[in-house]
Parts: C-alpha cells; sequence; structure tokens
C-alpha cells in the first residue's frame, strides 16, 4: 500500500480513483453503514431523501453474480461467465443504490442529482478509509430479469450499482481539463 497523507478535501477529491482491482479483505458491514450514514447529507431537492440501498455481501454476492450472468447472451456466458463470477465473489460487498422514478421531469432530475451527489459523497468517503469503490452503470442494470433478481422494485431506477473494497493499488491518476478551457465569464 502506497504511504497516503491525506488531509484536505480537495486531496481527497484529487486522489480518488475509480477502483477495479480489490482485494478481498473484509470491511466490517457497520463501516459501510456508517459511510452510507455520512453521505446522506448530500444536498436533495424538497428533503424528499430519494435513496434506497440493496447490499449484497457473502452468499448475497452469489445472487448479485447470477443475476448479471443471466442476462449474457449465450456466447458472453461461455467466455466470461466463470470469471466475472469469481470477480464478484471476490469483491467485499456490491450496493446497489436506486431511486424512485418520479414521472415529472423537475423530480426526476432533481432525485438523480441528489442521488448521484450521495454516491460521490461516499465515494470520498470511503477513500479517506483507503476503501476503492467503482461506481457502475452496465446495461444488465436496465434488464427486468437482474432487477426483479436483486430485488429492485418497479417504479425504481438503479443510479448506480458500486463495487466496494479495499484497493491493492492507486490507478493513475486520468487527467481533468483545466476549468479555464471550459468556463465562460459574463461580466457586463
Ligand atoms: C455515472 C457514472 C457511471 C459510471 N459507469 C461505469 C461503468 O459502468 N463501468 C466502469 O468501469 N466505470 C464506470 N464509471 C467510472 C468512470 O469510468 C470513471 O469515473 C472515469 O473513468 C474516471 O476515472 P476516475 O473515477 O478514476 O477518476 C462511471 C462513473 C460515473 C460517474
Amino acid at each position: 500500500m502506497q504511504e497516503r497523507k491525506t488531509q484536505s478535501i480537495s486531496d481527497i477529491i484529487r486522489e480518488r480513483r475509480s477502483i477495479r482491482d480489490f482485494k478481498p479483505d473484509p470491511i466490517d458491514k457497520d463501516v459501510i453503514v456508517s459511510l452510507l450514514n455520512d453521505a446522506v447529507y448530500a444536498p436533495n431537492h424538497g428533503k424528499r431523501e430519494p435513496w434506497r440501498f440493496i447490499l449484497f455481501e457473502g452468499e448475497g454476492k452469489k445472487t448479485f453474480a447470477e443475476a448479471v450472468i443471466d442476462t449474457y447472451s449465450p456466447e458472453q456466458r461461455e467466455k466470461k461467465a466463470t470469471d466475472m463470477a469469481a470477480y464478484y465473489q471476490n469483491i467485499p460487498y456490491h450496493l446497489i443504490v436506486v431511486m424512485p422514478e418520479d414521472p415529472r421531469q423537475k423530480k426526476w432530475e432533481e432525485d438523480i442529482c441528489a442521488t448521484s451527489a450521495l454516491i460521490q459523497n461516499f465515494q470520498l468517503l470511503a477513500w479517506e478509509k483507503e476503501i476503492g469503490v467503482c461506481w457502475k452503470t452496465n446495461l444488465y442494470s436496465l434488464e427486468p430479469s437482474f432487477r426483479e433478481k436483486v430485488g429492485v422494485e418497479p417504479g425504481e431506477k438503479i443510479v448506480g450499482v458500486l463495487h466496494i473494497g479495499y484497493f491493492e493499488k492507486i490507478p493513475k491518476a486520468k487527467k481533468r481539463t483545466l476549468v479555464e478551457e471550459k468556463l465562460v465569464t459574463i461580466n457586463e
């Protein structure tokens, strides 16, 4: 593990990386719940707190893996089902974050913004504890069979599937464009 001296929010924001290679080392569920209890201080319009969580641990990760693999074509199944099942089992937690799909566009947009803010809060809080996260929006999230198997209710939207675990090494930062190149200032 590289030694990291994280101090400020800006350090954590800049340092955080999406983690795809996890150590299997267990993480206490209380830690995850505690991070989520901080993350819910995300801004949310109308104080709707539009999120709900489905956490997979232990044997539950098999349910998650089967739900994903069941969406594969026969060719995909042949090619990668075994590897993916092992990959998912090796990661300490999978967390599905859902929100209600409000038919009113304004509320739907506010709710996805709030839930995304919550997810980023969670990623940053986890990073502070040297826990890595990858936020996934793979197409399986849209498949009715997957949704049903993992307990997503009709009328709910999966905003993210988060894989959570300690990381082996920090991937290289992907550079961001300087804001000066994207900033328009209007002052008259
Ligand atoms: C809404 C959203 C959806 C994402 N979906 C995926 C995904 O399906 N698969 C994946 O590998 N990474 C996904 N990511 C992670 C991005 O690929 C990642 O943030 C980007 O490559 C920048 O890398 P960094 O997070 O390490 O800075 C997603 C990120 C966001 C914000």
